[in-house]
């Protein structure tokens, strides 16, 4: 079956003063995939995720959200099919809590009822007491908290599309992976298709089915995580990853890619870790430094077995990487 093109985004330019903040921009996005707009400050992702939903107007191009073009939607209809995540959470600060929430589902006109229902669903999902939560004000909670209903507003109208602007940036690490956590487990999240804004590389990694890697304007380099660590298009992309590539080339090899260059036999008996093939490197590294001294068995889907300890793994991942360089 053919895959549901999501956004479609066909050769977008957004000028100021005759300057291009965006320059001539493509992109295709499938139902339920998360592409992430990755770039350094002033690069042009938020512009480009503004234009998607129309909150500014392109000088030039085209968006199409499930196959129709957005210049022929009314602006009703593309804010209920996209749920936006601001940049520093920005909520309105003289709106309860529930309020905050009802924001889209109140223009969409829904009963009052619907709405009271909604909010404390959501409230819960994401982890915020709906006793407690429900009639406070922005201000009485904490960031982390502020960004929790910054979420269940974006997702209040039951959107399939959520755009996200650094939707984490303001939070510290800890508060950061606590929601990321709590998120990717949501039903609600599984099977949105999300566009998401970042300047973090290792958020980029984690959270993009697809990477667009933008400068000045431009896409430089569009495609999934792997092919941009192992096939860079050009100097600037290598240069970009370049601090963290290793770290990142082991976070995004799962042991499945390495499986065909693992010994079928091993030599010792004790401390035998059972991993699965879907597991990275990174996590198998991970494994046998906290087991100490322990070899890793890998099955297929096959049934077939393979064991690797620490070189072993190195010695496939070098294979591997001379393969696909
Ligand atoms: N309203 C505006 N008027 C004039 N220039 C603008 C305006 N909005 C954005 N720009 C310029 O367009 C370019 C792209 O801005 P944009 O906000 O899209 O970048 P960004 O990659 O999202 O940056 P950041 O990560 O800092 O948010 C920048 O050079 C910015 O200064």
């Amino acid at each position: 079956m053919k895959a549901i093109e999501m956004i479609r985004v066909e050769k977008l330019t957004k000028l100021y003063n005759k300057i291009p903040a965006v320059s001539d921009i493509s992109f295709t996005i499938k139902k339920g995939q998360n592409m992430v707009l990755l770039g350094t400050s002033g690069c042009g992702k938020t512009t480009t995720l503004k234009m998607i939903n129309d909150l500014i107007h392109p000088d030039s191009g085209e968006v199409w959200l499930d196959e129709v073009s957005t210049r022929k939607m009314k602006p009703e209809v593309y804010r209920k099919k996209t749920g936006y995540v601001l940049q520093n959470i920005a909520l309105f600060p003289h709106f309860t809590i529930a309020e905050n929430i009802a924001v889209v589902p109140r223009l969409l006109g829904w009963d009052k009822d619907k709405i009271r229902r909604r909010c404390l669903e959501l409230l819960e999902k994401l982890h915020l007491s709906p006793d407690k939560h429900y009639s406070i004000y922005p201000h009485q909670l904490s960031g982390g908290q502020q960004q929790r209903v910054g979420l269940a507003r974006a997702l209040a109208a039951e959107p399939s599309i959520l755009l996200m602007d650094e939707p984490f940036g303001a939070l510290d690490p800890i508060t950061r992976a606590s929601i990321k956590k709590d998120i990717a487990q949501l039903d609600e999240f599984k099977d949105k298709t999300i566009v998401l804004v970042t300047h973090d590389v290792q958020e980029a990694f984690e959270l993009g089915d697809i990477i667009c890697l933008m400068d000045k304007g431009e896409i430089i380099q569009q495609g999934n995580p792997e092919e941009l660590l192992f096939k860079p298009a050009s100097a600037f992309v290598s240069g970009f990853f370049k601090e963290q590539q290793l770290l990142l080339e082991y976070q995004n090899t799962t042991l499945h890619k390495l499986f065909r260059w693992l010994p079928e036999t091993h030599t010792f008996v004790q401390n035998l870790i059972s991993v699965s093939p879907d597991e990275k490197l990174w996590q198998a590294f991970e494994k046998l430094n906290t087991a100490g001294k322990s070899l890793l068995v890998i099955k297929d889907s096959g049934g077939r077995q393979k064991y690797a300890d620490h070189g072993a793994l190195l010695h496939a991942f070098t294979t591997y990487k001379n393969t696909i360089a």
